[in-house]
């Protein structure tokens, strides 16, 4: 467990924080923190606010990621999947959504429009060699290189 702390904005008064619906459960759920509820008829986009800042731990990141049932119940989606919260973001979290279903979709202040998964990242010491990169089985073949 690590301690992740948040910042509840104006909006979030009155919404829980983001929470593990199971005992084992990856993502927090995220809460919209809107005032008046928002339609996505099919194919709109809309930036929900979650009405919360939060301070990651160094050395992970936040992922935001699409909830499965508002997914194949009705299209409901997260465009930037998974979104990237960086440890050092101050600002507040929102979950970027799209209506990729046939019907018209409401969002209401508080439901549970996505998750949140912190994980640990490595970073990259990026180095430009001259050399040839070192030889694999693989080697370019790649894109369905390996059959269906
Ligand atoms: O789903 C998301 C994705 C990003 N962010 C916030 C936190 C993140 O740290 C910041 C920047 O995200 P990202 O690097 O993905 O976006 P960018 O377009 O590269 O913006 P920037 O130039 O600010 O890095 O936006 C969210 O609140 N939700
Ligand atoms: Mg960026």
């Amino acid at each position: 467990m690590a301690k992740v702390l948040i910042k509840r904005l104006p909006h979030a008064e009155g919404l829980d924080l983001p929470s593990y619906q199971t005992e084992d459960s990856a993502g927090a759920d995220l809460r919209a923190a809107i005032d008046n509820d928002i339609v996505l008829i099919p194919g709109a986009k809309a930036m929900i606010p979650t009405g919360l800042s939060i301070a990651l731990p160094k050395g992970t990141e936040g992922q935001v990621r699409p909830r499965s049932g508002l997914a194949s119940k009705f299209g409901i989606t997260v465009i930037n999947a998974p979104g990237t919260v960086d440890a050092d973001y101050r600002g507040e979290m929102k979950v970027s959504l799209i209506n990729l279903g046939t019907e018209d979709f409401t969002v209401e202040r508080g439901m549970r429009i996505a998750q949140l998964v912190v994980a640990p990242y490595i970073r990259a010491d990026f180095e430009e060699t001259a050399d040839e990169l070192p030889e694999t089985v693989r080697g370019t073949g790649g894109f369905g290189s390996t059959g269906v």
